[in-house]
């Protein structure tokens, strides 16, 4: 379980983060939505230890995010950022690996070049695997990050611990078919013990995947809940200042929304 208990973060006179407390346990897909600004990026850092509230606390599980050592952080918890660039010359399968330098010391061993190459087949992308990162478009840089996280958290059959994954607009640049792999391998992520905390724009996609959503508005949770739950034309119309009107899915029945 993840537990944050009355968050507040601000810098200068702006208060980013108001007074927010969550709990997200393993199994739930969590995806945050909320405008432009609003915070969700800022919270995502506060989750991930990144950034420290000025007030409140972050558990992971039965412990303060702040007393777990780096070296087991590194082991539990993979964050994917919206930053896609990279300030060194690398090539793809050098990217995996970044994902799998929490378990080895000088190199890696067949086992990290094993499940380096397994989680870029998953994402598409095991052709590109000598291609020089920078050169990739933006949705093949996405997917690469994407393989490095996977990389990171790959669970041995053993390993029954929880993990944490935090994903900031993971399909932004990917293509209609992507967008829905990737989130559909999220979902069977969350599936394995795993909590998994994503930020989307796409209310549509919120709708389809999302187990829990979580709606950010001016630095605070404007609802919390189920996606039918939350992501109501009310609520829609008072945080996006735009009305939502919804329609049937012909074949699963699911609400769809149109604008
Ligand atoms: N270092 C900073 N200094 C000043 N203001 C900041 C800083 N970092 C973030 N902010 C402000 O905090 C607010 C929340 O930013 P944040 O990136 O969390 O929003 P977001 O909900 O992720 O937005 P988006 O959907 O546009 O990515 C924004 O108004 C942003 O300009």
């Amino acid at each position: 379980m993840l537990k944050a208990e009355n968050l507040s973060f601000q810098i200068g006179d702006n208060l980013l983060i108001d007074n927010v407390s969550l709990t997200l346990l393993p199994g739930e897909f969590t995806m945050v939505l909320g405008p432009n600004g609003a915070g969700k990026s800022t919270l995502l850092k506060l989750l991930t230890g990144t950034e420290t509230p000025r007030q409140g606390q972050v558990w992971y599980g039965d412990q303060l995010l702040r007393s777990i050592p780096l070296s087991t952080l590194a082991r539990q918890k993979a964050v994917l950022s919206q930053l896609l660039s990279l300030p060194f010359d690398l090539s793809v399968a050098e990217v995996v690996m970044m994902g799998r330098y929490p378990y080895f010391d000088l190199n890696p061993t067949s086992l990290d070049k094993q499940i380096a190459d397994d989680c870029l087949e998953t994402v598409g992308m095991f052709s590109f695997k000598t291609r020089a990162f920078a050169s990739l478009s933006g949705g093949e840089k996405q997917k690469v990050h994407l393989a490095r996280v996977l990389a990171q958290l790959y669970r041995q059959a053993e390993d029954r611990s929880v993990k944490y994954l935090f994903l900031d607009e993971p399909i932004s640049a990917l293509d209609i078919h992507y967008q829905h792999q990737i989130l559909s391998l999220v979902r069977e992520l969350a599936s394995q013990n795993i909590i998994v905390f994503v930020i989307v724009h796409d209310i549509n996609l919120a709708l389809q995947y999302a187990q829990k959503v979580i709606l950010i508005d001016k630095g605070r949770i404007y609802g919390m809940g189920s996606a039918n739950e939350v992501l109501t034309e009310t609520a829609i119309e008072a945080v996006f200042k735009l009305r939502p009107y919804f329609i049937t899915h012909p074949e699963t029945g699911r609400r769809v929304m149109i604008c």
